[in-house]
């Protein structure tokens, strides 16, 4: 399980994130969801540590990580994907996928590029992703869709026991959302806790279990989807109204 306690991060003035507390439970889907500059990316970098917190902790199993670097959190199990794909130039889908899970301490980076089980467990991860035709596909050369697979793809290389999702449905195409989606509920039905941040409001009710809600930096409800759409101060919130167009 994973819990965020009184986290904050404040930039000068500006509190993206103000005393935050939340949990994603073990083997559950759960959403952390608000309007533009909520402070649900900022709530992310704290999390994996990309970023420092002003204040707070983050516990993992009972472990608090929340001072460990990024590097030392992927080994302890948890893993991230940025809502702007990384790709490294140059490189073939397999070569970034196994590249990429390795930019996470720089002992890696005196490694062999590829040891052989590597490109092994990165064949069998992109074979789990339905994309090992484009394996060798340079990567600069993919559509923004597939580069999120490839991300998802390099997340798995780690073997997180919870991975954090920014935006993982942004900008992709209507069929290729719906392979996602079936990868995140594999995923999880595999025992993996996922925590997601995402726009896409219909999406987030039918694929999370438990919906935490966040605005102008703070958690605002927590609760199941049912009850977040129906919270007054949600709405209130989302002023267009999206939630109750996705009800
Ligand atoms: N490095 C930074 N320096 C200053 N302000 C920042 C920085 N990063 C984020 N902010 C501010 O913090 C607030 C929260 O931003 P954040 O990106 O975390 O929100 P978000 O909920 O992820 O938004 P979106 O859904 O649009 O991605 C915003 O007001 C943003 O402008």
């Amino acid at each position: 399980m994973l819990e965020v306690k009184g986290l904050s991060k404040h930039f000068g003035g500006i509190r993206a994130v103000d005393n935050c507390s939340f949990s994603a439970e073990k083997g559950r889907i759960t959403a952390l969801i608000g309007p533009n500059g909520a402070g649900k990316t900022t709530a992310f970098n704290c999390i994996s540590r990309t970023m420092t917190p002003t204040a707070g902790e983050v516990w993992l199993d009972g472990e608090r990580i929340d001072h460990l670097r990024p590097h030392r959190i992927t080994a302890k199990g948890l893993s991230r994907t940025f809502q702007i794909s990384r790709n490294l130039a140059d490189m073939t889908v397999l070569e970034n996928v196994i590249c990429q899970s390795k930019i996470s301490g720089w002992r890696d980076l005196f490694k062999p590029a590829m040891s052989p089980s590597e490109i092994d467990k990165a064949m069998a991860i992109l074979d789990f992703l339905g994309i090992t035709r484009i394996a060798h596909e340079d990567g600069s050369n993919l559509s923004y869709g597939q580069k999120k697979l490839m991300d998802l793809a390099a997340l798995l290389m780690s073997d997180p026991k919870i991975i954090l999702l920014d935006e993982p449905a942004g900008g992709v195409n209507p069929t290729l959302l719906e392979e996602i989606v079936g990868h995140i509920r594999a995923l999880n039905d595999k025992g993996m806790t996922v925590l997601i941040v995402e726009h896409n409001m219909e999406l987030i009710m039918r694929l999370s279990h438990r919906v935490v809600v966040m605005a102008q930096g703070t958690v605002i409800a927590d609760g199941t989807p049912e009850e977040v759409q129906k919270n007054p101060a949600v709405l209130e919130a989302y002023l267009g109204g999206a939630l109750e167009d996705a009800a």
